[in-house]
């Protein structure tokens, strides 16, 4: 393959929708590939918007506005980085020839909970827990009184956690109702899912590039209010259920098609996988990859993109914590104790331009057997403070 000078008339282009702490990661392995990075993003100095060669700020949801840009610069690759996209303007880029990563039908299926949910349990037949889809306070009350207590209810469309709540009894109803109307506005759905109780949970990265499937080793999380706190590399399975995982990855990404790099979030209980959701593109949870692996997710997800071979070394064991603001500050300044700094440990500041209560800022790395750099990353996490 020809690898190009960026800014020039002969150079690759990628374009990065949505530019935060992924696809920061993404644009720098795209700028060590020699490619053209344009990062786009609702909001300005967005912290990949810092390391692309250029950047747009516009409201990513405005179809006409989306295609604008697209056609202005004239991208080889558009990377949706983000969920909350304008689908007309992906479908649209698509029937005119541009390559939109991994293809427009996926982004459109995992952008929403309802339509990945039917495609992975309908259509392919995967095992999940039990859902229904209401969009009404009273059909909530009626379809969590089928599901049981504990189930879980999340607006179709949100990630990290937002709108989400966990339904304990009859009485919950209306605060969840509410918790949820906040985060999806008044015009979509909800889905009540029966509460797994797993005895963990993983995220299988899962990389093709038309030519092959590559999984990486299984990351075990740990989630607070739907959202990331600590991730670690491996998660140790029995055979068979990782043997399960690495076979629901592979149906649901071949189902999905298209090349690039998925988080794909299962659910395991004995020796029993569910399928949870799937992210087309790098997963919060793998920031681990950065430590444990010679090529991480995200220089996985351009190899995978650009249709190159997808081998890497595993270095070893690590864990990941994330750093989350305090409080709203527009000049965010955190203050990080030494010991962060160590032989065998690091932490990456994601630069956001301002932070509001729960934003995420930086992600702290231990290389380590697993089950000590998760212990060494609890600790370590606390040692930071906001200014
Ligand atoms: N049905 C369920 N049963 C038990 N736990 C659940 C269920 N659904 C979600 N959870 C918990 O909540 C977490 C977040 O859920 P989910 O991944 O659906 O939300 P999200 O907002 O898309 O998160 P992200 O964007 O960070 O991936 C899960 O990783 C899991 O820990
Ligand atoms: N679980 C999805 C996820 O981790 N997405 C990452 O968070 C950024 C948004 O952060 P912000 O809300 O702080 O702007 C996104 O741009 C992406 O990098
Ligand atoms: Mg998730």
């Amino acid at each position: 393959m020809q690898f190009s000078s960026p800014l020039k008339s002969n150079s690759k282009k990628v374009m990065l929708l949505g530019s935060g702490e992924l696809g920061r990661e993404v644009a720098i392995e795209a700028q060590r590939l020699g490619l053209e990075v344009i990062a786009v993003d609702r909001y300005p100095n967005a912290p990949a918007h810092q390391v692309a060669h250029r950047s747009y700020v516009v409201n990513m949801q405005n179809r006409d506005a989306l295609l604008e840009i697209i056609e202005r610069e004239k991208p080889d690759f558009i990377l949706p980085e983000i969920e909350a996209l304008s689908i007309d303007a992906l479908i649209g880029a698509e029937a005119k020839g541009y390559n939109v990563i991994p293809n427009a039908s996926a982004v459109q299926k995992t952008m929403n909970r309802k339509n990945i949910r039917t495609f992975a349990a309908e259509t392919l037949g995967l095992n999940t827990g039990a859902y229904e889809f209401v969009t009404t306070e009273a059909g909530l009350r009626d379809a969590s009184e089928r599901m049981g207590y504990p189930c879980v209810v999340k607006p179709v469309m949100s990630s990290s956690g937002h709108g989400q709540s966990v339904l304990k009894c009859k009485e919950d109803v209306s605060k969840s109702w509410e918790i949820a109307k906040e985060a999806r506005g008044d015009a979509s759905e909800l889905i009540v899912e029966a509460f797994v109780d797993f005895d963990y949970e993983i995220t299988m990265l899962t990389a093709r590039n038309g030519k092959e499937t590559l999984f990486c080793e299984p990351i075990g999380h740990e989630q607070r209010d739907g959202d990331y706190v600590f991730s670690w590399q491996p998660m140790q399975m029995s055979e068979i259920a990782k043997k399960r995982s690495q076979e629901m990855a592979k149906a649901i990404t071949d189902g999905l098609g298209g090349r690039g790099l998925f988080g794909v979030e299962l659910f395991i209980k004995g020796d029993e996988v569910y399928f949870s959701e799937v992210s087309p593109r790098p997963h919060d949870t793998g920031m681990v990859t950065l430590i444990t692996q010679s090529q991480s997710e995200f220089a996985l997800h351009l190899r995978a993109v650009l249709g190159l071979p997808l081998g890497f070394t595993f270095y070893g064991e690590g864990a990941s914590a994330a750093y989350k603001s305090k409080a709203e500050n527009f000049k965010p300044t955190l203050e990080i104790d030494d010991r962060l700094f160590s032989d065998n440990s690091f932490i990456r500041i994601f630069s956001k331009p301002d932070t509001h209560k729960g934003r995420r800022l930086a992600v702290a790395l231990v290389y380590d057997k697993a089950e000590v750099a998760l212990k060494k990353s609890r600790e370590l996490i606390e040692l930071i403070k906001d200014v």
